[in-house]
């Protein structure tokens, strides 16, 4: 496994954690487009991967399947590669070695959104989000509330109630020159 000391901190790979439709893909793309880097959405390799979205997959497999390909296509992104923005999945650090992976090669940001906030997207994500199926809105705020703690450990939370998707990859980047300048500076390096 690669881990963060072996890899300059400018290089490591971003990864960006937290609930289901706090805008894990919609701000690593602007992300990437902003430091000129690829990004990887993990359910979108998954996806690509099978030919089916989420839903059909979680039917057909089962979601252990999918929680096995998931890990397999993350860890190799910990292992193989650098300069990547890599969008996992709200459940992806369920899995102990999914989160030590990322935690140990990459930069985690944990894209934090109050439950008030997130209630009023319920209803553009439940068509593609097998995990808010067939669920009272009491049972998702529960899931809700108990998966904040996968995410409690993590580099960076930025909490993303005021800011849209723009502002909040604008943030990430701010917070990410903090970081870089303080630890690995470019002056004086020529
Ligand atoms: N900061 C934001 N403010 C408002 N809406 C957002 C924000 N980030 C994402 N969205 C919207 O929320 C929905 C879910 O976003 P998505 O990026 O798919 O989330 P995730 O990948 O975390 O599940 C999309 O319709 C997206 O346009
Ligand atoms: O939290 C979850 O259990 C899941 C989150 C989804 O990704 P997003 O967080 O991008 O919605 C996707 O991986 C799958 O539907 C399961
Ligand atoms: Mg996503």
């Amino acid at each position: 496994m690669q881990n963060n000391r072996e890899i300059p901190l400018r290089e490591q790979n971003i990864v960006l954690i937290g609930f289901m439709g706090v805008g894990k893909t919609t701000i690593g793309s602007h992300l990437a487009r902003k430091l000129y880097r690829d990004f990887v959405d993990i359910d979108q390799e998954i996806e690509q991967e099978y030919n089916m979205p989420t839903t059909e997959i979680f039917k057909t497999y089962g979601e252990q399947r999918f929680r096995e390909i998931e890990k397999e296509h993350i860890l190799k992104l910990c292992r193989n590669t650098r300069l990547k923005i890599i969008s996992v999945g709200g459940g992806a650090f369920l899995q102990e070695e999914v989160k030590q992976a990322c935690l140990a090669s990459s930069i985690v940001f944990f894209l934090d959104l109050n439950w008030n906030s997130w209630k009023d997207r319920l209803k553009m994500l439940v068509d593609t989000r097998p995990n808010l199926q067939n669920k009272t809105l009491a049972e998702i705020e529960d899931l809700f509330r108990s998966r904040q703690n996968i995410y409690a450990v993590n580099h960076s939370k930025i909490d993303t109630d005021q800011l849209d998707a723009e502002e909040v990859a604008d943030y990430i980047i701010q917070t990410l020159n903090l970081g870089w300048e303080l630890y690995q500076p470019t002056r004086g390096l020529n």
